[in-house]
């Protein structure tokens, strides 16, 4: 079983952390990390079904490659970053996208946009051991069968020594606290009844269906 499960600690987001997906939004490249925070209550893992939030009607994947952190740290130079990491997994970062857009037109956090119940499907954990270099992986998405997303790690604009250096400024990064390091381009809507496959590289895949809340 994987570690992070069963520790359960936060999840930090990294938004527009590729340039292609902050254009394909209208959004600037950020210059500083742009962060935010999922509970441990949004997880879901294989077997169990994304559910379409209350009120949603615009709900978008977004397939990231997530970081597991192994031990407790704070002001974590760059150069010590990687002793921190125990491994990595898949993750759909889901985005209530009408509800994150309302929210930025008032100002207001993203908190229900990115955090309601089953916004973070995960794969099983994949230990450290596997993964030669965390900014060279390919990452894929599926929506019934159709290429939505393709991209690769190595298109990261703040690599992931950087981004636990940074975070661990503001959060203590703690065992089993989790990374998602930002989507590459190609989010958009799913519906119920749809299917969502995703991958990393060869290293791991998985497979989601969409419906309605309440069901
Ligand atoms: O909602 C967004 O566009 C920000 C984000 O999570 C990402 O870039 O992965
Ligand atoms: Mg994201």
């Amino acid at each position: 079983m994987s570690n992070f499960r069963e520790i359960g600690r936060k999840i930090v987001g990294v938004g527009r952390n590729y340039r292609a997906h902050a254009a394909e939004l209208g959004n600037q490249v950020p210059t500083k990390p742009i962060l935010f925070l999922k509970p441990t209550s949004s997880y879901i893992s294989q077997g169990q079904k994304i559910k379409i939030p209350k009120g949603c009607t615009s709900l978008h994947h977004e397939v990231e490659l997530g970081v597991v952190i192994g031990k407790h740290g704070n002001d974590i130079p760059e150069t010590k970053a990687m002793d921190y990491v125990s491994g990595y997994i898949l993750a759909l970062d889901m985005t209530a996208r009408d509800f994150q857009d309302e929210a930025k037109n008032k100002g207001q956090p993203w908190s229900i946009a990115k955090g309601f119940d089953t916004s973070c499907p995960v794969s099983e954990f994949i230990d450290k051991s596997k993964v030669k270099n965390p900014e060279q992986i390919g990452l894929w998405l599926k929506v019934n069968n159709t290429m939505r997303q393709n991209g690769n790690t190595k298109d990261m604009i703040f690599g992931v020594p950087y981004l636990i250096s940074y975070i661990s400024q503001y959060f203590t990064l703690e065992a089993g606290d989790i990374i998602l390091t930002g989507t590459p381009s190609g989010v958009g809507p799913v519906t119920a009844g749809d299917v969502i496959e995703a991958g990393l590289s060869d290293l791991v895949s998985i497979k989601f269906e969409v419906e309605k809340k309440g069901k």
